[in-house]
This record gives C-alpha cells, structure tokens and sequence, in this order.
C-alpha cells in the first residue's frame, strides 16, 4: 500500500473511534497493552474510545458488516493483520461499501507479524522497531489524525470465493506456515521460525497453476514491454488467482473491482514438478487436509511429464 500524497485527511476532534480488539492476538497481550499504552495517549488527543472485543473468528467482520458507522469517526484494529483482514472484507460487504470503504481504518499492532503496522510505520519516517515501541508510534499517528488512501487487491479463486487483501495473498508453503503455528502462539512471533522449520522438515509439494494475461503492448511502449510476456504453469488446476492483473481494455469492460476475464486460447500447458514419486497403490494421495503431498500417476498427471509410466505395449 502506497500512499498518495493529494488525498490527505484529517480526523475531527472529538474523536470517537470504534476500537476491535482481539485478545488473542499476538501472545495473548492486545487487551493489557491497550490500556496501559494505548488508552492514555488517545486520552490526551481528545479520541474517545469504545472498545469491541472479538470472541471468536469472524466477529469483528460482522460487527463492521452491520454496523451504523455514522456514529464512529475512525475505525481502530488492535490486533495482527488477520483482523483487519476481517474488518476490511466485512466492510467491502456491505450494500454501502463505496460509502462505508471511506471510515478511516487505523491498525495498532497487537498480533504476532503486524505487517501493515510495520510498513505504516517505515512509510511514517520512523525507525524500525517492534513491540511496544511500534504500538507507541502507530498510536501517536493515531493521536495526530492524518490519514491517506490505500490500495487493495480483489481476488477471486477458483472457487468462486472473493477476497480483498491489502499486503499480499499467500498459498502452499508460506500459507502452512502460518495456519500449523497457529499452536505456538503463546511464542509471539517467534512462532513463525518455529513454523518454518517444522515445514520444511516435512515438506509438501504444492500442484497448483499460476496464469496471468500478458500486457498489452502499448503504442510508442519500449521493446521489452512489446516482447511477448513469458507463461507460467504448474500442475493439475488448483488455485487461479486473476489478482491485479493488467489486462487493458477488458479490465475496463469487466469494472475496475473484478477480475478479468480469460482470453481465448489462454490456457497454458501445465509444466511438470520433476521430484514426485510414482503414486503407491496403498498411499493416500493426499494429506494434510487436503492441501499438498502429490504424487504421479497416469491417470491426473499431464502425458509429457517424465515421472509417468509408458505406456503399456499394445498386446500382441
Ligand atoms: N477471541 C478470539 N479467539 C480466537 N480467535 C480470534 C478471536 N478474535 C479473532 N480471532 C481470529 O484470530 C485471527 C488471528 O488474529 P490476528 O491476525 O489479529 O493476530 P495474529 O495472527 O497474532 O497476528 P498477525 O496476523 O499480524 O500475524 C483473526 O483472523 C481472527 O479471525
């Protein structure tokens, strides 16, 4: 996310922000260092407070789904990434998205990466820290009221479920990571490493293909934007994410918030993941709730990939 400089705002004073907090964020600490921290320093800048704690997954995106935001002024996330993740889907939910997607959004980090804190704080010109020095700087940007844009991402899978996300969207390895930590929480974000190496001590394959649609060449665009784009492809179909992709014109006729569609004779050749084994009759083929370990087979791998028997010769 990247601000743009001509669309400052400023909060009003008084200010009553709506704060979502979930106390399981992090190590378990979003509520205590909210009102040691947070709280008194909202106090001094005249921003009074009502504070919501979630009490399950999912809480905070129907709180901000049905609620009259005409009595907030600014929408507070105390928590990590994953509950804005939720506010800011709940709110592009809502009949009145255009109109509800303009309520100010402040983070204070409270989880376990705090990804959007971290960067609004580099992008505020402050050094980089974490913890409670990082919760102190996000809360004095806070305190000072200015606010600017920030650019999302739509993404639809292959499902048909849509997602709007703000820093990046992950699958397979990085996606694991984060979702089997989930019981190292208590480690704050000491978890990730721990997560990390347990991953890669049992490493999955991940089939899924990638497809995008080249870009346009544009009229006086050098050499190299009007070289044809490379194609990329892997796997069985799995996961198809048309995010922010440039596709000109039919991005235009699709509407700016949905993914484009297809063009004709776009299908690219699935490529082969050279390390997959034979598949054994006993083995399961797939693990891990249904996300990972692949194996070959003749049946669902593509023809041209070398793990595949050959063929049987015809009978005589
Ligand atoms: N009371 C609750 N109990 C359990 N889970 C909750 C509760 N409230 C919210 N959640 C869920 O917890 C998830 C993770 O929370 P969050 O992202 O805020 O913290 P984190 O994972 O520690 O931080 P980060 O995303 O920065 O690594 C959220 O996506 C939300 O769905």
């Amino acid at each position: 996310a990247f601000p743009r400089c001509d669309s400052y705002g400023v909060l009003p004073r008084p200010c009553h922000a709506l704060v979502l907090l979930n106390p399981q964020s992090g190590s378990g600490r979003a509520l205590d260092d909210f009102q040691a921290v947070v709280q008194p320093m909202l106090a001094e800048a005249d921003i009074a407070t009502t504070v919501f704690v979630t009490e399950r997954p999912h809480h905070a995106h129907e709180k901000v789904r049905d609620e009259d935001l005409s009595q907030w002024d600014t929408l507070v996330v105390m928590s990590g990434d994953g509950l804005l993740f939720e506010v800011v889907n709940g709110l592009m939910e809502r009949p009145d998205w255009k109109e509800a997607m303009k309520k100010p959004l402040c983070i204070l980090p409270g989880g376990s990466g705090n990804a959007l804190a971290a960067s609004i704080n580099y992008y505020a010109g402050y050094d980089h820290v974490a913890k409670k020095k990082l919760l102190t700087n996000c809360t004095f940007i806070l305190c000072k009221g200015l606010y600017t844009q920030m650019d999302l991402v739509s993404l639809s899978t292959a499902s048909g479920k849509r997602f709007f996300s703000f820093l990046g969207f992950g699958w397979g390895f990085i996606s694991d990571v984060d979702i089997d930590s989930e019981k190292y929480r208590w480690l704050g974000s000491a978890r990730f490493t721990l997560g990390t190496l347990q991953c890669l001590a049992k490493l999955r394959v991940y089939q899924g293909r990638l497809s995008y649609l080249p870009m346009a060449a544009e009229q006086g665009s050098s050499p190299a934007a009007r070289a044809p784009a490379p194609r990329l492809a892997a796997g069985s179909g799995a996961v198809q994410a048309p995010v922010s992709i440039p596709c000109g014109s039919q991005q235009q006729q699709a509407g700016r918030d949905r993914p484009c569609p297809p063009s004709p004779g776009f299908l690219p050749s699935p490529i082969c993941f050279q390390k997959l084994r034979p598949c054994s009759s006993t083995a399961p083929r797939s693990r891990h709730r249904g996300r990972g370990r692949g194996c070959c087979d003749n049946s669902s791998t593509p023809s041209h990939c070398p793990c595949r028997a050959p063929p049987a010769a015809p009978a005589a």
